[in-house]
């Protein structure tokens, strides 16, 4: 039997690369659409991958003629916030203009059925936490505007045309493929867990600790860290659901659980057995206090349960890769 095939924007970078090992042993054909400009040609591996950027809407119209997928995981997207308050129309090109393309040659090529990469940066500073999805939304960067802005034009396309949506909202995405084929490969790498562990592994003189001074127990800001191989499962989950015909959804994919960066560095520190210099600094402009996801609906609706909800796993999955990468 032919296996389905599913198109995976930004299948060669973090995420969307797990995304596809999680297709694949699912029983789907990935194919990876990616410009490279934050991915890796070594993280395709479980199915073809056509260079191309998403404002190429010939190329795009070739890729859904040639392998007539059924079903698009949208992950490609700029990604950095902090960068979004810098070069703001350069992030609202790429991830609003870029998505209505992609929208363009999905409705040419009759797909109807679309999971969406959303964010925890939707809900901007938090009024109530854990946040659910029905919080108020007010995203304070143009990262968090332009993925807001997204679910709103998937919205409108459903109720318009029947579109079929699922917008996932992931909180922190963090870890590696627990079986060591694959992990985070950002450059720069700005994501906590990695860079704390480039320096208990000496690859960076130090970690600094942004704001601790906020109100929080011990003034660090707490985030909800969620495995990244857990977040490709959810993904299986809510393609199933949209090809099964099932209700649109939008879902939080987090654990429930914050850690605080003191006790992110903690942890590295107990799972490396090494000590991590620290550096306390000034509060990253735009970052709240404390994000944590109420889990509730991606339990209950996509029947989601993460494999991996331990932050020790995921600390130890992305040093087992890190440490992998260094050995190449
Ligand atoms: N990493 C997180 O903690 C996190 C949290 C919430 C949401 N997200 C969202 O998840 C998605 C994946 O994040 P990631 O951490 O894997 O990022 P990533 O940068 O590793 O992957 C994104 C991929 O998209 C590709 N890409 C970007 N713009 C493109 C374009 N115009 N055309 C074709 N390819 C393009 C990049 O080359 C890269 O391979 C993003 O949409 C991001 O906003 C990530
Ligand atoms: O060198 C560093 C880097 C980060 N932090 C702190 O660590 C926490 C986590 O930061 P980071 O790993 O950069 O992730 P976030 O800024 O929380 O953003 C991630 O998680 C969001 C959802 O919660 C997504 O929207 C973003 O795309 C994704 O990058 C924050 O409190 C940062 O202030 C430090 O103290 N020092």
């Amino acid at each position: 039997m032919t296996r389905p095939t599913i198109l995976v924007t930004g299948g060669a970078g973090f995420i969307g690369s797990h995304a596809c090992k999680a297709l694949a042993r699912a029983g789907y054909q990935p194919v990876v659409y990616d410009d490279l400009s934050n991915g890796l040609v070594e993280a395709v591996r479980w199915g073809p991958l056509v260079v191309g950027g998403l404002a190429d809407p010939a190329r795009l119209a070739a890729l859904f003629d040639q392998y007539r997928p059924v079903a698009v995981l949208h992950f490609a997207a700029f990604i950095e916030a902090g960068l979004s308050v810098r070069e703001p129309a350069r992030f609202y090109q790429n991830n609003v203009a870029g998505t209505l393309s992609l929208l363009q040659a999905m409705a040419q090529a009759g797909c109807d059925r679309i999971v969406f990469s959303s964010t925890a940066a939707v809900y901007g500073d938090p009024l109530q936490t854990p946040i659910r999805e029905d919080h108020v939304l007010q995203p304070v960067n143009p990262y968090g505007r332009s993925k807001l802005m997204v679910e709103n034009i998937l919205a409108d396309q459903a109720a318009a045309k029947g579109l079929r949506v699922a917008v996932l909202r992931y909180f922190n995405a963090s870890g590696a493929d627990p079986e060591g084929e694959l992990g985070e490969n950002h450059q720069p790498e700005t994501h906590l867990i990695p860079l704390v562990l480039q320096a208990a592994l000496g690859h960076r003189p130090e970690i600094a600790i942004f704001g601790s001074d906020y109100d929080t127990p011990d003034g660090t800001c707490i985030r909800d860290y969620v495995h990244v191989a857990d977040l490709a499962d959810a993904h299986v989950l809510a393609l199933r659901r949209l090809l099964a015909d099932g209700d649109n959804l939008t879902a939080n994919l987090g654990t429930g659980t914050g850690f605080s960066v003191a006790q992110v560095v903690a942890a590295v520190e107990q799972v490396t057995g090494l000590p991590v210099p620290v550096r306390r600094s000034d509060r990253r402009p735009g970052d709240p206090a404390i994000l944590v996801a109420d889990k509730g609906r991606a339990w209950t609706d996509l029947g989601w349960q993460p494999r991996f909800p331990d932050i020790t796993d995921h600390i130890r999955h992305a040093a087992a890769w890190m440490r992998h990468r260094q050995a190449d």
